[in-house]
């Protein structure tokens, strides 16, 4: 009998891909194979040998391989690409546009010739306009073309409420919509704490200062760090979507998906709750938003807009 275990690919071997493989490793989804260009191909395998060495102590038994070349992740069930620049303090998510846009389309060509009936995560930054990239390129159907956002926005959103009601973390569900900059919409209308509104257990304006603070939770990150961006969060909420799809597990997951009409946007990546499953993105869920909260959503479309038209010329 042959057991053949389930690849996952991680394209960009940094901050967030190394971290990455840790979580997925540790989950035992699968092999897991993290790929990086040929100038950082030692690196790469360094870090792999190193993930694959902390195996006998966290007690998880899958092979990592580090590599730069595409034949290693044919096959593979799932792709995540972290691959490309992070933002440095002062820059916003968007001013990497350019540089990553080409590494995306490189990447995503790879993709498609060695991976075709892969599902495919993007982390890379400016998410909602690369998501959109990596679908052009590989032409692959919207449901296996997913973006990572609102599982992070939505995170930082639960940590600082469960700060400010001195609560557990998992007891919060927040809710976030829309693009992956500041003009974010955390809903404080869907949000609660152990079932109670937020908005019966925070005052108005204690509650905008944490949605301001989730907006720019990104960037105080990246002031702290000083050269770089976040990446043990973010790796987190990737290797949480990788889990829920790979066990098929149909949850409510806010994710960067193709909108066709839904929320009145078409041909647009966006990020809105979705059921995330085997198939990748099974279906959108559309909720009724209120005037403010259409106005808030339609700023921050159009600041992925704006991105998407940088992205014509590549
Ligand atoms: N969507 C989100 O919520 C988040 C997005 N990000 C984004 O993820 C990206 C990666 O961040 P980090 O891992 O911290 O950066 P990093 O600089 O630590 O790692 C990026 C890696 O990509 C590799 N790379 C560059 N071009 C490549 C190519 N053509 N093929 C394969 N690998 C390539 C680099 O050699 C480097 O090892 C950034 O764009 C960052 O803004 C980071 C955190 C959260
Ligand atoms: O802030 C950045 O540049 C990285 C990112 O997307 C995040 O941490 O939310």
């Amino acid at each position: 009998m042959t057991f053949r275990k389930s690849k996952i690919a991680v394209i960009g071997a940094g901050h967030t891909g190394a971290t990455l493989s840790l979580f997925l490793a540790q989950k035992e989804l699968g092999d897991v194979v993290l790929l990086d260009i040929p100038e950082a191909e030692n690196p790469t395998k360094g870090k792999a040998l190193d993930l694959l060495q902390t195996g006998p102590i966290e007690k998880f038994n899958v092979s990592i391989k580090g590599t730069s070349n595409y034949e290693d992740i044919a096959g593979a069930n799932i792709v995540i690409i972290t691959a490309g620049i992070p933002r440095k303090p002062g820059m916003s998510r968007d001013d990497l546009v350019t540089t990553n846009a080409k590494i995306i389309q490189q990447v995503s060509r790879q993709i498609k010739h060695y991976a075709p009936n892969s599902i495919v995560l993007i982390l890379s930054n400016p998410v909602d306009a690369m998501t959109y990239v990596c679908y052009k390129e590989t032409g692959f159907p919207k449901n296996r073309i997913i973006g990572q956002s609102g599982v992070l926005d939505t995170a930082r959103f639960n940590t600082f409420v469960a700060q400010e009601l001195q609560i557990a973390p998992e007891d919060v569900s927040g809710f976030v919509l829309g693009g992956h900059g500041d003009e974010m919409v955390p809903l404080i209308r869907y949000s609660y704490a152990g079932g109670i509104p937020l908005e019966k257990l925070i005052p108005q304006d204690r509650l905008q200062q944490i949605v301001e603070r989730t907006r720019k939770g990104g960037g105080e990150i990246v002031g702290l760090l000083g050269n770089g961006s976040a990446y043990y969060a973010p790796a987190a909420a990737c290797a949480q979507m990788v889990e829920i799809i790979m066990k098929d597990q149909r949850k409510i997951i806010p994710s960067i998906a193709l909108l066709e009409g839904e929320y009145g946007y078409h041909e647009l990546f966006l990020g809105v709750p979705t059921i995330l499953g085997g198939n990748g993105i099974e279906s959108v869920i559309e909720l009724h938003l209120t005037n403010e909260e259409k106005a808030a959503l339609h700023q921050s479309a159009e600041a992925v807009k704006q991105v998407l038209t940088l992205c014509q010329n590549i």
